[in-house]
């Protein structure tokens, strides 16, 4: 864990790399060339060198047939979960369908200064790709924080992919949140070459319009390298979070949240950024206590030797400047006047505000979708949303009227554009 303050030698250097851009392969780790490879391989063999890959990296052989989830399948995993989680998954799609309505896409009209209607219209896509990680933690939540925004927008065909164990099973919780969600079919594939099978299309997997979901450096990778192919919806990698927390904040509430996202493990980064000492010393000492009380201990010490960071910043104002250049994927704010601040960060996914508001409650069910932009992408990208799962046309109708007094400032353009068959298409209608 990286403890320092501002008035530390190493401070500055270290405040200045915070500062990201995103790269979903950590440096020299070679993810891009691995990836690349495993692309290519999917476009040219198809099928084959995905079933290679899965038995390379899961353990899994898979045929043409075993690759889809079967209706026995489902019919086990309903069968299999118990009443409780149907319950939440239920709450928690509930809650996602409302915030969705809120968030889509409404089609509109209106005139122009001379007189042509204008507006945008707003359909679902007609077939998507959801990836749902399954590697170190079967993600129930993460079924419906993509799936069910497809769901709620009316998407008809939602292929999901997600890697089963090396018996051939998936999660039966998991597996019942993503056909709840909406999935259409399932295939059992994961990693790069999930990917690519969804966006390249095989000989058993048709191909999606665009890809939705986390995962690993190689599933965000593998989305970043096949855009053009599909859109995606953002490059949504190991979980963070970032705590900006003053003297008036609860030290074992902030190490709680710290060690949430933690027990991820792998790449995860936490972050935490005050101005009290006090408060500093209490938060170091309870991640140490609350962290020997859990039980992925082992993901959380990784990542609190790894990934942790602890500064005493100057101030409040410097901490936010700090958050605003490292765009976490979560911030937790808990500061007094708290609003103020909220106005000045322009970079986070996902903004906590003040000491009661649990990462968890929004990880799994308050509606937004947790599927969030990371390592720094949050400068450029915003969280999954369900106008993502929506396609856009603009539409342009006039009159006679409209026409007559949008002709002058077209014949303007044609002549400078040297364009004359732009302008005589207007005159023709006009004359
Ligand atoms: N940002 C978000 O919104 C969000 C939400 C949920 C989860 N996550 C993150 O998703 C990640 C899930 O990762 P995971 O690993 O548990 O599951 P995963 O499903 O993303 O990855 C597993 C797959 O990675 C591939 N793989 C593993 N090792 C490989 C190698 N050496 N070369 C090529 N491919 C390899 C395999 O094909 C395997 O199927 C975590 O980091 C978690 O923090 C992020
Ligand atoms: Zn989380």
């Amino acid at each position: 864990m990286k403890v320092l303050s501002h008035k530390d030698a190493a401070y500055a250097r270290f405040v200045k790399k915070l500062n990201r851009r995103a790269v979903p392969g950590a440096a020299g780790s070679q993810v891009e060339e691995i990836v690349s490879s495993i692309v290519s391989d999917v476009q040219k063999r198809g099928n084959a060198a995905v079933f290679e890959y899965t038995e390379k990296f899961d353990g899994l052989r898979l045929s043409a047939k075993s690759l889809f989830v079967s209706q026995e399948e489902i019919d086990e995993a309903y069968a299999a979960v118990d009443a409780d989680v149907k319950k939440a998954v239920a709450a928690s799609r509930r809650n996602i369908h409302a915030f969705a309505k809120r968030s889509m896409r409404k089609d509109w009209k209106a005139k122009n200064r001379e007189g042509v209607i204008v507006g945008e219209r707003f359909t679902p896509y007609d077939r998507v790709g959801v990836y749902v990680p399954g590697g170190k933690a079967p993600l129930v939540s993460s079924a419906l924080m993509t799936a069910a925004f497809g769901q709620a927008t009316g998407v008809p065909e939602i292929l999901a992919a997600t890697p089963a164990g090396k018996d051939g099973k998936i999660n039966p919780a998991l597996l019942y949140a993503l056909v709840e969600s909406g999935a259409t079919e399932i295939i059992k594939v994961g990693g790069a070459q999930a990917i690519a099978a969804m966006a390249l299309g095989t000989k058993s997997v048709l191909p999606v319009e665009k890809i939705f979901g986390p995962g690993n450096s190689f599933v965000v990778e593998a989305k970043r390298q096949l855009v053009g192919a599909v859109s995606i919806d953002l490059l949504p990698g190991p979980s963070e979070v970032l705590i900006v927390a003053d003297k008036t904040a609860n030290a074992q509430f902030i190490a709680a949240d710290m060690l949430a996202q933690a027990e991820h493990g792998g790449d995860s980064v936490i972050g935490f950024a005050t101005n009290s000492k006090a408060l500093l010393n209490k938060v170091e000492k309870e991640l140490e206590k609350q962290a020997a009380e859990l039980s992925r201990e082992k993901y959380l010490r990784e990542v609190l030797k790894n990934g942790t960071f602890c500064l005493l910043t100057k101030s409040i104002e410097e901490a936010v400047e700090i958050c605003n250049a490292f765009a976490p994927e979560h911030l937790s704010l808990v500061v007094e006047n708290e609003d103020c601040w909220l106005d000045q960060i322009r970079t986070a996914g996902a903004i906590y505000v003040g000491p009661l508001a649990a990462v968890a409650v929004g990880d799994f069910l308050a509606g937004p979708s947790h599927t969030l932009p990371t390592g720094g992408s949050g400068k450029s990208f915003s969280g999954l949303r369900a106008d993502q799962f929506q396609r856009r046309a603009s539409i342009v109708r006039m009159d006679q009227q409209a026409l007559q007094k949008s002709l002058p400032a077209v014949e303007t353009f044609s002549r400078v554009e040297g364009l004359d068959a732009h302008g005589r298409s207007v005159s023709i209608r006009v004359e």
